[in-house]
């Protein structure tokens, strides 16, 4: 069966306006299947954003391809949705209009049953009362909820997500990913997600690929096979921290570079929840 989702040799480094470019991600190989969650751990700055990019479209890899279902990634596809970091809802538009945006920008004027669907992701993400309401009238979870249901308005096969939660407090994170997995599993969709907390990669992902420091090459993917659904006693159960120290472990490791004249230098730490 063919990969939803393959990176093959992907290397990426930006130009720099002097001196040497900035290589960001090297060498990096793998692949998602589809309907699989899978998340992006690494160290800030290593590459993560830059490999949502590429899959997203935003601009091509330096080496290597990026490919869904065997077809290389040359631009945006409508085939996948993108929930930020940030939100970034129109201020002047009310909830339901945000919602509405991606048709806006595709089609124009979206029609009943692109408002019906609309309707129905705004119950699905909980917020069927808050139609009418501006961006400034919400919380900062309730507006990642617009965005996430933005994002399936289309009703994209890939989601990539980048740090979603990591502006909200502790409490609404752990909320917003439980949510999150009861809306993967009322849509299921092939799901990139990019964290710098474990706990929450352990919580939502089937599989976490862990990324070096910058450049970024792939140190390991690790299966998280812990039963669905997952809930709050998921969090309790002895698996769950084997899991959580084992990442922990990957990522904290020192790392053995390779430094001109051949002597070796120890890597340092880097700050992850
Ligand atoms: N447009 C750009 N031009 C030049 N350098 C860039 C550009 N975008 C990112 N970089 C650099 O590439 C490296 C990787 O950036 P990237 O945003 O992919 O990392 P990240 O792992 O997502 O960071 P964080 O964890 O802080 O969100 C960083 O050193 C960054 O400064």
């Amino acid at each position: 069966m063919k990969a939803h989702v393959q990176f093959d040799r992907v290397s990426h480094s930006y130009p720099a306006e002097s001196g040497a470019p900035v290589e960001a991600l090297r060498d990096l190989n793998f692949s998602i299947e589809q309907g699989e969650f899978v998340a992006v751990l690494g160290p800030s700055g290593c590459g993560k954003s830059t490999l949502l990019r590429l899959l997203a479209g935003l601009f091509p890899a330096t080496s290597g391809s990026v490919s869904v279902y065997d077809c290389p990634v040359s631009g945006p596809q409508e085939n996948t949705g993108i929930v930020f970091q940030k939100p970034t809802l129109l201020p002047w538009k009310n909830v339901l209009d945000n919602v509405l945006f991606p048709i806006r920008y595709k089609a124009g004027r979206p029609g009943a049953r692109d408002i019906e669907q609309a309707k129905s992701l705004l119950e699905m993400v909980g917020l069927a009362d808050f139609q009418k309401h501006m961006p400034d009238q919400l919380s900062g979870g309730m507006q990642q909820r617009v965005g996430i249901a933005r994002a399936l308005l289309l009703d994209p096969e890939i989601l990539i997500m980048d740090e979603p939660f990591s502006a909200l407090d502790a409490l609404t994170r752990e909320e917003m990913g439980f949510d999150l997995l009861r809306i993967w599993r009322q849509r299921p969709k092939t799901v990139l997600f990019i964290t710098h907390s474990i706990a929450e990669a352990v919580l939502l992902a089937d599989r976490v690929l862990v990324l070096s420091e910058r450049p970024a090459t792939l140190v390991e993917e690790v299966a998280i096979e812990l039963p669905r659904p997952r809930s709050a006693d998921t969090i309790h159960e002895r698996a769950f921290a084997d899991y959580t120290q084992r990442l922990r472990e990957l990522i904290y490791q020192p790392r053995l570079t390779v430094v001109p004249g051949g002597k070796q230098d120890q890597g340092g730490h880097h700050a992850i929840a």
